[in-house]
């Protein structure tokens, strides 16, 4: 694919965009966090990037959303979806559902949509999804205990290339190795030519290293596990409450997670535990030994008596032998003891086994002195047999479980992407629980909209507290209806409704058909009248409408009071005119409904909200618009109620002033007919 010609990418995103992975696989599934991977590109941006792949690949011209009215429904729409997400993975994905005008976007989509609604939003889920999170890569890995060795440039310019994580040194010569040895715990050598030579300390020759990092730097795939281990253990869990169908070996996964510390390293294996404590405390166990020592050696000093002939005083001081002569005449014993009880508190004290308890009965001579001293040069040799005997194992564990980890990392992925992309569809399926949504039927044929029992998402009243509106326009209608009654609310609806459909979504109706419209031109009311200038330039828009418009759904609410009333009822008779003469849906919400119907030159429908009757003085209102039907106002209302009530209780002694006030109201409702 052809980065750049998707719409909105230009060449310094391209260049982002190709060192991702797969970005072909993450642009076509839009995969969003994938795409905002990609170096300076943000959550935001890679939404916007993977709605430009699905345009490019739908062939979309895009712009359904013609008007700033429409932006907003579309935007109040998504807004209920992404509340109803756990993660913002998935709310950022949503982003990636738009309305389109074309048939396959709005296929692939219902496809997803349809499967998703049936999907069920178990708590138990939603709280496994809490910590799914998109998978990090596994950063900048450095190892200090591990380098690579050469003695030629070129290799060591390759070397630092193929494998970034380790130091690599460049030496002449064997000599240079065994050095190096002395800083390193294992030093590879990588050069063909060290074959065969013997060098003190952990020095291998690889000649392949390079061709194997993962080999050389386990460290690097478990970076990788180590730092996605919770997200890749929430993403089990949801798997296991719900049953995801992925092919990773959860069990396996799980089993490699708890064998890796969050830094890295290989957690939970005993002998490793033991080496690490010992190498880490021997310098301190050392010392207390040493105390021990003293401590039993004092004692010991103190409670003897100890009695010497006056000629061997004498030849001990001609020799000039110290007191440690002494000690070892006459305290031989206690200095064994004393030593004895030093060396199997270092033994107890690190656990020692059999090798290294060996190593450890030297840091003590048996050669009486006091105070008793450890000997540095064999504590030296127990510490480093004692770290070289930890890096050994640590090196090879790390390999091992790397290797058995190394087949999880894309079921892992897939796992987590799974999950991931199981949140998306739980928050359609409880979008379409909640508002009590259906599939709609998205048809080709000019038909416009019809909704049975649809319910506005836009209004703030709890789903039970919103009467169910059945409404049906095919060509052109004004809307009228008492004032209150539901009219911008219906044309909410229907642009809801139609906004949903087109994103390929389930719809708020019990019932929903319609056609597949080229875009959406809502205008909401206007707040007082315009201005000439806002004035000529709204009349304009509609003056390119009613020539273009003719696979458009176009909802206007009171364009009257963009003037004065008797200019408007003949500016909208003209407009709809002539969306009526292209083939246009529209929707006109109008209180001069009557006027405009006398004015307009074909005979336009007019549909009404009707209020039912007036209850404690409250209107009561049939919110399904009525077809061919002009609505009654509030006021013919209220006048007819007064009517009826002053002929049902006129009182016989008010001097017939009750009758004179009924002629009145009767005389007033019958300007209304
Ligand atoms: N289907 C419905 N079910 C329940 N309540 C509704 C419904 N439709 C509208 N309402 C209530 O009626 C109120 C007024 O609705 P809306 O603003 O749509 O009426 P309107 O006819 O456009 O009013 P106006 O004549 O002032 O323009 C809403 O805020 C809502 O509370």
């Amino acid at each position: 694919m052809d980065l750049e010609s998707i719409p909105g990418v230009g060449e310094k995103t391209a260049r982002s965009l190709s060192a991702l992975d797969d970005p072909e696989r993450a642009l076509r599934t839009g995969d969003v966090a994938a795409i905002a991977a990609a170096p300076g590109i943000s959550q935001g941006r890679a939404a916007r990037i993977a709605r430009g792949a699905i345009r490019h690949e739908h062939d979309d011209p895009g712009a359904f959303l013609a008007t700033d009215r429409a932006r907003e429904v579309y935007r109040s729409v998504l807004g209920l979806l992404k509340e109803r997400t756990v993660t913002d993975y998935a709310a950022q994905r949503l982003e990636t559902l738009y309305p389109s005008s074309r048939r396959s976007r709005i296929a692939e989509v219902q496809a997803f949509a349809s499967e998703a609604i049936e999907r069920n939003p178990d708590p138990e889920v939603l709280e496994a999804l809490e910590g799914v999170e998109p998978l990090r890569e596994s950063g900048d890995v450095r190892v200090r205990e591990r380098c690579l060795a050469t003695t030629d440039a070129e290799r060591y310019t390759e070397a630092k290339e193929a494998i970034p994580e380790l130091p690599v040194e460049i030496v002449e010569d064997a000599q240079g190795l065994a050095e190096l040895a002395r800083g390193y715990a294992t030093v590879i050598a990588i050069d063909e030519s060290f074959a065969g030579i013997a060098v003190e300390g952990d020095v291998r020759v690889e000649p392949n290293a390079l061709e194997n990092p993962a080999e050389i730097v386990p460290e690097r795939s478990l970076a990788f596990f180590a730092r996605n281990r919770n997200r890749l253990r929430a993403a089990i869990d949801v798997d296991r409450t719900v049953g995801l169908g992925s092919e990773c070996d959860l069990d396996a996964l799980e089993d490699g997670l708890s064998r890796l510390d969050e830094d890295g390293t290989v957690a939970g294996d005993a002998e490793l535990d033991r080496l690490t404590a010992a190498a880490d405390d021997v310098d301190a166990a050392t010392g207390t030994a040493e105390n021990v020592a003293n401590d039993h050696l004092r004692e010991a000093i103190r409670e003897q008596d100890v009695t010497i002939e006056g000629s061997d005083l004498l030849s001990l001081v001609e020799r000039g032998a110290g007191v440690d002569s002494l000690l070892s005449r006459e305290l031989a014993d206690e200095h064994a003891a004393a030593v004895e009880a030093a060396r199997d508190h270092v033994i107890d004290a690190l656990a020692l086994e059999s090798g290294e308890e060996e190593l450890a009965r030297r840091l003590f001579t048996d050669e009486p002195t006091f105070p008793v001293e450890r000997d540095e040069d064999a504590l030296g040799r127990l510490r480093t047999e004692l770290t070289t005997a930890k890096e050994r194992r640590a090196n090879r564990l790390k390999r091992e479980l790397a290797a058995d980890l190394a087949d999880r990392r894309e079921g892992a992925r897939r796992l987590v992407r799974d999950a991931l992309e199981l949140d998306v569809e739980l928050a359609i399926a409880r979008f379409a629980r909640e508002f009590e949504c259906t599939m709609p039927a998205v048809v080709d044929e000019e038909v416009g909209f019809a909704i049975d029992g649809g319910r506005s998402p836009l209004l703030d009243e709890s789903t039970e507290a919103i009467d169910p509106v059945d409404y049906e326009v095919s060509g052109v209608a004004l809307l009228s209806g008492v004032n209150s009654g539901g009219k911008t609310s219906t044309l909410d609806l229907v642009a809801s409704v139609v906004v949903l459909a087109h994103m390929g979504l389930p719809v708020p109706a019990e019932h929903a058909r319609v056609q597949r419209f080229d875009d959406l031109h809502y205008h909401a009311k206007t707040q007082g009248t315009l201005d000439a200038g806002a004035f000529e330039s709204t009349v304009r828009e509609f003056a390119e409408l009613a020539q273009s418009g003719e696979g458009s759904l176009v909802l206007v609410d009171e364009l009257e009071s963009i003037t004065e009333p008797g200019a408007s009822a003949k500016i909208i008779a003209g407009i709809l005119e002539a969306l009526s003469g292209n083939g246009a849906t529209a929707v006109f919400v109008s209180h001069l409904a009557d006027e405009i119907r006398e004015m307009a030159g074909f005979d336009v429908t007019v549909d009404g909200i009707e209020a039912v009757g007036l209850v404690d003085g409250e209107l009561e209102v049939n919110r399904s618009p009525v077809k061919n039907r002009l609505a009654r106002s509030t006021p013919e209302l209220i006048v007819e109620k007064l009517a009826e009530e002053s002929t049902e209780t006129r009182p016989q002694s008010d001097g017939g002033a009750s009758a004179r006030s009924g002629s009145f109201y009767a005389d007033l409702l019958e300007k209304f007919d």
